[in-house]
């Protein structure tokens, strides 16, 4: 089954007076993975969907969704998909392709059927990001051996990080789609500290492998005016284009960023100094 939800994009000044519910209503996904079902939420930040496919008893299909009025879900999309869990199957137009935890699939415009099964006993969780295509690009599995990675922070600022970029213009040809995984080392707890924004660009944030018991405070909105959410493990929540996406956690923990929007420039960022941010 593939079901979907519906979010409006927001205005900063309108955003500025939302409780803590509303933030957490408009912002947050705070559900991605049932069994058997594909979670989809259509967003009208620059369209992107973000969403989770779970094979538990049965394989999942990748269906059209009423908000795309397409006879098929990739008929003029691209989709990402990055395995948080145990080893996966994905199968495009019959092609299967292997994902073990953290390796990413990219999968192009025009592909009629994607497949989503668990082979065996070990449980995949299926994050998946999608943003409209004009053109279409080849599937490519992307993995740490042709990943291009970066190592961020210190450990004296607690924002050590790896930073794994799997889907961008340096690896796969996409439209728009850009995703990667950042990874806290152990006693490090900020993310994206220095923060930024990137008014071409909306992104989402997916935190995963958070301890049991810990949380991260995301940390969004314009940069003189934040707000915060607190997460859970497996949760996602949504970056306007006039908002910092930064977090800190009472541990460590890892994260997949996606975006899309006007340009593939991974480093088009507009930095917020620490001493800056109110
Ligand atoms: O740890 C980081 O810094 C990030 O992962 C930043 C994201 O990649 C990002 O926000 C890209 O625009
Ligand atoms: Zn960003």
């Amino acid at each position: 089954m593939t079901k979907s939800e519906f979010r409006y994009a927001h205005h900063p000044e309108d955003a500025k007076a939302y409780t803590t519910e509303e933030l957490r209503e408009h912002f947050l996904i705070p559900t991605l993975f049932e069994d058997d079902t594909i979670h989809l939420v259509y967003t009208m930040y620059d369209r992107y969907i973000v969403g989770g496919a779970f094979p538990v008893t049965k394989a999942v299909a990748l269906e059209t969704i009423d908000e795309l009025k397409a006879d098929y879900f990739l008929e003029r999309r691209e989709l990402g998909i990055i395995n948080v869990g145990g080893k996966g199957v994905v199968k495009v137009d019959g092609t299967a392709y292997e994902l073990s935890k953290k390796e990413a699939l990219y999968i192009g415009r025009g592909v009629k059927e994607v497949i989503f099964e668990r082979p065996g006993d070990e449980q995949p969780y299926f994050y998946i990001n999608s943003a409209p295509a004009h053109h279409a690009y080849p599937t490519q599995k992307v993995n740490r051996d042709n990943a291009e990675i970066i190592e961020l922070g210190e450990q004296k600022t607690a924002n050590r990080r790896t930073l794994n970029k799997l889907i961008v213009n340096s690896i796969v040809k996409t439209c728009q789609l850009q995703m990667g995984l950042t990874e806290l080392h152990e006693g490090n707890v900020w993310n994206t500290m220095p923060s930024h924004t990137h008014t071409r660009r909306m992104e989402a944030y997916f935190y995963f492998d958070l301890a049991e018991g810990q949380t991260v405070s995301h940390f969004m909105g314009q940069p003189q005016e934040t707000r915060h959410i607190f997460m859970q493990n497996q949760q996602a929540v949504i970056s306007p284009e006039w908002s910092i996406h930064s977090g800190c956690g009472t541990s460590n923990y890892s994260f997949i960023w996606g975006m899309a929007g006007e340009n593939l420039d991974y480093g088009d960022m507009d930095g917020v100094a620490p001493n800056e941010l109110k």
